[in-house]
């Protein structure tokens, strides 16, 4: 195979997050303007607290994004030494402010400051992150809720490659609360056969090669190999983990996507797959959060 007939068969297989998330949100702009036309304006608030760097560059992609589709955005940067009640208090001046519709806690939280106290403290219905255990039951039992920006963003890749993933085996590596777990919930209200795979599981090399569709999100660089797949696995890679490569740092996936490039049906690059998805899913969690909280200040407008 020459060089040029490999680069065309790599361009078939990649599943491109950067041109997909640019329809997505080419489609929140469209019905932002819509919304915008009716008064109403939608606003995601933003904090971030201490000083991550990474934390920091996806939080500027988050607002300039919002920028992009016409939401408007209110940041607060809170120093790392912020107590919890600080941290909370925001919270709660956010959730009762009606020209906020969506808030954001940049995650990871400096250590010391329970996430999941402040995850909880945010009000449901404004939580565009879909991880208020309001939001996380109602994933689970299949209620319209807002759902985890990163997992939805996965859903909306694989159906870019099959419309309907009925019946098909979906193994999913990683039990963290803000991926694998709602990937798994997402995938089963698909139809699919679920098998959530994690640091306990006995032969997760076997567990994987039974994949129609795998989904990697431990963190481990390059861990998935060609012999840990079935042919023909369409591939979700979730993982962004720098790495030095021959005196240079650089982004890879929890699979080694030269390895498995020639095995699978598709794949998601690192960087280009998953990463800009999720940042799209967020504006369109702010603009259904604006949508719903609308209708109902409707509702009760009408119900005197
Ligand atoms: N409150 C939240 N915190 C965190 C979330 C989240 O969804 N909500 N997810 C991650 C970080 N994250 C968004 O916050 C995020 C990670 C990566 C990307 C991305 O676009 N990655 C690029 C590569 C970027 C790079 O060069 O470093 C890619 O994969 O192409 C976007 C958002 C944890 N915290």
């Amino acid at each position: 195979m020459n060089s040029q007939t490999q680069a065309i068969l790599a361009t078939d297989k990649r599943i491109d997050g950067k041109a997909i998330s640019a329809q997505v949100l080419s489609e929140v702009a469209e019905q932002v303007g819509q919304l915008q036309a009716q008064g109403v304006h939608p606003c995601l608030a933003v904090v971030l607290v201490g000083d991550d760097p990474a934390s920091q560059v996806y939080v500027k992609n988050k607002l300039l994004r919002a920028a992009e589709v016409g939401i408007l955005s209110v940041e607060h940067y809170l120093p790392a030494q912020t107590s919890a009640e600080t941290l909370l208090s925001l919270i709660e001046t956010l959730n009762e402010d009606a020209k906020v519709h969506g808030i954001l806690v940049q995650l990871p939280l400096p250590q010391g400051i329970d996430e999941i106290q402040v995850l909880e403290a945010i009000k449901p219905i404004k939580d565009v992150d879909g991880f208020h255990s309001s939001n996380v039951g109602g994933l689970s039992q299949g209620r319209s809720v807002l759902q985890p920006c990163t997992p939805s963003g996965c859903m909306r890749l694989l159906n870019q490659v099959r419309a309907d993933l009925s019946g098909m085996h979906a193994v999913v590596v990683g039990r963290s609360n803000i991926v694998g777990k709602p990937m798994a919930a997402l995938l089963l209200q698909a139809n699919c056969t679920v098998t959530l795979v994690h640091s306990k599981s006995r032969d997760i090399k076997s567990l994987c090669q039974m994949a129609d569709i795998l989904v990697a999100a431990v963190g481990r660089p390059e861990m998935i190999k060609q012999d840990w797949l079935k042919p023909g696995a369409i591939v979700i890679d979730v993982g962004i983990n720098r790495v030095e490569k021959e005196g240079r740092s650089r982004l890879v996936g929890d699979v080694d996507y030269a390895d498995v490039l020639d095995k699978v049906e598709a794949i998601t690059p690192v960087p280009g797959g998953v990463g800009p998805m999720t940042i799209a899913m967020l504006m369109s969690n702010t603009l259904a959060a604006a949508q719903k909280q609308h209708k109902l200040l409707s509702i009760s407008a009408i119900d005197g």
